[in-house]
């Protein structure tokens, strides 16, 4: 095999200045980034091992956590380019596993045939150890007389529905997955009466997802069916069931976004624990959350195992799902995880074209494009999405001159654009600079000043201090004496902040697809990533389209759609393999 010959300029800062060799020959294409580089370098240095082949397994570990990979398989690595000089895999496996980088308390893990950053694969394995633990108690006492009554009373026949809800109770441990509207939250609110049954007075319920807009979609949902389903008993029980983010759940810590105040020395108290949104959890996070968890309190994990995973490692939900459908069942046990498919809210063309691209059929959805049914177009017109966009902004601009912040705020969740990427032509940052300059020629309205009134916000950071959230959006309100607020939803209510005393906030006019997990929107444009992006996956087309509550517009061509649907993300880890062997 040859070495690529190759042009490098000495000052560009994606090539590490002194890979040489074979780490070298990775950097220069780009496969390996510097920090990729440096960090095998200096590992190796550390454990006295000059062996190069070993250095690149490193390297290329610490990529693929970069990319959402908790571990790397070694025989799996040529086909990211297969041109390049890649070692033998026979002898590669058997320098890596005889290095003193990799065993026990080393850097570095070799498991089931696999390379882990030890970091990773301790958080594996106490999740596996976690779960396990959880299953090989005594199951939770059941009052079946009572339990088959509140069943029948709250979910009459013999659906998903039921059987999740039949295994919330029986079960310490619970995965209810499905996709928009297939009933997660209604399942929930009902298996929360079903439970109070069981336990009487006193159940302690906590209620949470990974962002403050998730958590205040599920509050809300779950009161919905409370206040329009339920009987004056079970109201009276559950009308004051909250939800908070999993973060302050957990009880963070300001500077240490990966401990948390209840762990395993200091559990969290509640009986039950339900978590939507589960897909963005990274593996990290679900493993603080599994210490934080009594071992005889209830664990719900909802989610849709579908979406894309979270931005860090892991894809947590869909091994969850996999792996614990894999374990043999016990007869006459419940089944841990149920995963809804009905879906009774939009039985429409955009739930049409999510389920043709979930199952990787391209042909199907480009078929229900072409059919031109109103809720969706495939347009590259930046005539329509700047009508889109500008009739957007002006809305939300008309109720926060007029001081109504609850009709800004719904107004912002009307209309979205969403992009893959943040940088470059097709991402975030190129979008909301045209956004910008299309809101700048609107006649008669400059936005003058960072705080103009009607500007659409979005939180980047966490924010203990005022209570705001990573991922929240909000918006500039005239008040009454004329001054500017920035205002949010915080569950039911509106909390407002000075603006000055916000801090790391951007304006939202565009954002990527994985921000946008955990929100919907009346309208989704969805920039098509290009068809070489490794952006462009199954997962982010279907996170995008699911987005929408009313209309899809995607911009690109099919080309691109193709391209995505055809390449399901890989995100390599093997929590999945542990589960299923128990
Ligand atoms: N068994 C059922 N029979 C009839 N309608 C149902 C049933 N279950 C749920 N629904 C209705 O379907 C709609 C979607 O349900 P729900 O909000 O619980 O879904 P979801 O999976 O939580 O959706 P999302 O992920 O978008 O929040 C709601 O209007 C709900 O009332």
């Amino acid at each position: 095999m040859t070495t690529p010959v190759l042009d490098v300029d000495p000052y560009d800062a994606r090539f590490a200045s002194r890979a040489t060799g074979l780490l070298g020959v990775f950097n220069r294409v780009d496969v390996l980034s510097a920090a990729d580089v440096h960090v095998a370098n200096r590992l190796g240095a550390l454990a006295d091992e000059p062996d190069e082949q070993v250095r690149l397994a490193v390297a290329l570990a610490v990529r693929g956590v970069r990319g959402g990979s908790v571990c790397i398989d070694l025989r799996e690595m040529a086909r990211v380019a297969p041109d390049l000089p890649w070692p033998e895999v026979g002898s590669w496996t058997d320098r890596v596993k005889a290095s003193p980088l990799v065993g026990p308390g080393r850097p570095l893990r070799w498991d089931l045939d696999l390379l882990y950053l030890d970091r990773y694969w301790r958080q594996e394995d106490q999740v596996r150890a976690d779960l396990t633990v959880r299953e090989a108690q005594l199951p939770p006492s059941v009052d079946p007389a009572v339990l088959q009554d509140s069943l029948d009373r709250h979910f009459p026949e013999l659906t998903d529905q039921r059987l999740a809800a039949e295994s919330a109770v029986r079960r310490w441990t619970t995965v209810l997955g499905g996709g928009p509207g297939t009933g997660k939250t209604t399942t929930v609110a009902r298996l929360l009466a079903v439970l109070h049954d069981q336990h009487g007075p006193g159940l302690r319920i906590a209620l949470a997802a990974p962002t403050g807009k998730a958590a205040a979609r599920l509050q809300e949902a779950v009161q919905q069916v409370v206040a329009t389903e339920f009987g004056a008993a079970d109201r009276e029980r559950l009308a004051g069931v909250t939800a908070s983010t999993l973060h302050r759940l957990l009880g963070s810590r300001p500077g240490d976004g990966t401990r948390f105040r209840h762990d395993r020395e200091n559990r969290l108290p509640h009986d039950i624990v339900v978590v939507d949104e589960t897909s963005m959890l990274s593996l990290t996070l679900m493993a603080r959350l599994l210490e934080a968890v009594r071992p005889d309190a209830r664990l719900v994990l909802v989610g849709d195992p579908d979406q894309l995973a979270s931005v860090e490692a892991g894809a947590v939900l869909a091994d969850l799902v996999a792996g614990l459908t894999a374990r043999p069942l016990p007869a006459g046990s419940v089944r841990p995880v149920v995963v809804l498919t009905h879906t009774w809210r939009f039985g429409s063309v955009i739930g049409r074209l999510a389920g043709a691209v979930r199952a990787g059929d391209a042909d199907a959805a480009v078929a229900v494009l072409a059919a031109g049914e109103a809720p969706l177009d495939l347009d590259t017109s930046e005539e329509r999405i700047r009508d889109d966009v500008v009739r957007a902004a002006t809305a939300i601009r008309a109720a926060a001159k007029d001081g109504d912040a609850r009709a800004a705020l719904a107004q912002l969740d009307r209309h979205r654009v969403l992009c893959a990427h943040r940088a470059g032509p097709f991402g975030v940052q190129a979008w909301s600079r045209k956004i910008e300059r299309w809101l700048a020629d609107v006649p008669g309205d400059p936005r003058e000043g960072e705080w103009y009134i009607g500007r659409p916000l979005l939180v980047t950071a966490n924010d203990y201090a005022l209570g705001l959230f990573n991922g929240d959006t909000g918006v500039v309100v005239r008040q009454a004496d004329g001054s500017a607020r920035a205002v949010f939803a915080r569950g039911a209510d509106l909390v407002d902040f000075a603006p000055s005393r916000l801090g790391d906030v951007e304006t939202v006019h565009a954002m990527t697809v994985h921000r946008s997990q955990g929100s919907q929107f009346e309208r989704v444009t969805v920039i098509l990533p290009p068809a070489d992006s490794p952006l462009a996956t199954r997962e982010m087309i279907y996170t995008a389209l699911t987005r929408a509550k009313e209309h899809v517009r995607l911009v690109g061509s099919d080309v691109e759609l193709r391209a995505a649907i055809a390449r399901p993300a890989a995100r390599a880890s093997g929590l999945r393999l542990r589960l299923a062997s128990g």
